[in-house]
């Protein structure tokens, strides 16, 4: 809050009341300058860890004409509802960088497990936004939830929903990779993934299978929300080309397109993009040890069983998304 403050003090905006006012053009047009300083002391203000970021665009009152304008805890406008293990994370915390955006950091597994709290607990647990600014949340569980298309549509039939998708064999192995790290004794991903080894018939609804077939999911969405409504992410584009794929997710939501890739680096290290060193910040920011993890090693066999398996509903899948994934 302090940061912000100084922020404000440093950069005062022309017209201070368009600046918090739900007057088009968006806010972003206006707090530009003071998002880019905002934006560095979301990441080297004290106590400012991964969760805390989720205030990173902190409430923003002004009484430059003795007059207040106060943000608000809102219901989300748009939701990230998966894939897990796609890169969801990675995701919403590059939209984060955005001044109109407003993103609770934790998952907050409210259509899938907390649905009986009501929607006045989900909108008090949400971070205050300004009007004009986008209210969201990341639970990637919610895609494969069958419940849920319904009960997201009972609370905004206009809500933009966001799928990282990736490679679903990848994705089984990351999960299952996530999973023994936590349960170290569980079996061999080979012996999970087959309900008899030697006949080769997988085991579908083992979770981190299932999971991947994703026309299946999407189809349950698509019963509740058109096809425009809901934006695929590549989550192998994510990596290979954050900026391009946080360009498309901006025009998707309605923004202007101010992440981009000056906000990003590869850090040979990770392996992975990283957000730059902010100006003013102590250090670059890459994502936690527990996304881009070592994968367990599998049997080259099994991983081309597997590829033969996900083949047809990857196509099922690519005719609904409307482009070509590229997975083998
Ligand atoms: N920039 C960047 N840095 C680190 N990791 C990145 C990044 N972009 C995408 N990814 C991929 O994100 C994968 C984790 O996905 P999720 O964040 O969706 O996982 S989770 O469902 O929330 O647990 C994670 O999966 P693993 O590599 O299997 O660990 C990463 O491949």
């Amino acid at each position: 809050m302090a940061c912000i403050c100084i922020a404000l003090l440093l950069v005062p905006p022309r017209d201070p009341k368009a600046l918090y006012t739900s007057s088009h053009p968006p806010i972003h047009s206006h707090i530009h300058t003071l998002v880019e300083a905002s934006y560095s002391c979301s990441h080297s203000c004290p106590g400012t860890g991964q969760t805390d970021r989720s205030e990173a665009h902190p409430e923003l009152e002004a009484n430059s004409s003795g007059k207040e304008w106060t943000a608000t805890r809102r219901l989300p406008q748009a939701l990230i509802i998966g894939v897990k293990k796609g890169g969801t994370r990675a995701l919403l915390e590059f939209l984060r960088l955005h001044p109109d955006i407003r993103a609770l950091g934790s998952e907050p597994h409210f259509f899938d497990r907390h649905y009986a709290r009501g929607l006045d607990w989900y909108r008090s647990i949400m971070p205050k936004a300004l009007d004009g600014q986008i209210v969201m949340e990341k639970t990637p569980r919610y895609f494969v939830t069958v419940e849920t298309p319904a009960r997201v549509h009972a609370m905004s039939k206009d809500v933009k929903l966001i799928v990282v998708v990736r490679d679903p064999v990848t994705r089984a192995i990351s999960d299952y990779t996530q999973i023994i790290s936590k349960t170290p004794n569980i079996p061999a991903f080979e012996s999970l993934a087959f309900k008899n080894q030697t006949t080769g018939q997988i085991d579908s609804l083992w979770s981190p299978l299932w999971i991947g077939l994703y026309a299946q999911h999407m189809e349950r969405w698509l019963a509740w929300f058109p096809r425009n409504q809901i934006h695929l992410v590549s989550g192998e584009r994510l990596i290979s080309d954050p900026a391009g794929e946080l360009g498309k997710v901006q025009d998707f939501l309605g923004l202007q397109r101010i992440v981009t890739d000056k906000h990003f680096y590869f850090n040979k290290t990770k392996g992975f993009p990283c957000l730059k060193k902010p100006e003013g910040s102590s250090k670059p920011h890459c994502l936690g040890k527990t996304k881009g993890r070592t994968h367990a090693s599998i049997n080259p066999e099994v991983i081309q069983r597997l590829r033969d398996f996900y083949k047809p509903h990857n196509q099922r899948f690519y005719q609904m998304a409307g482009q070509d994934f590229g997975w083998q």
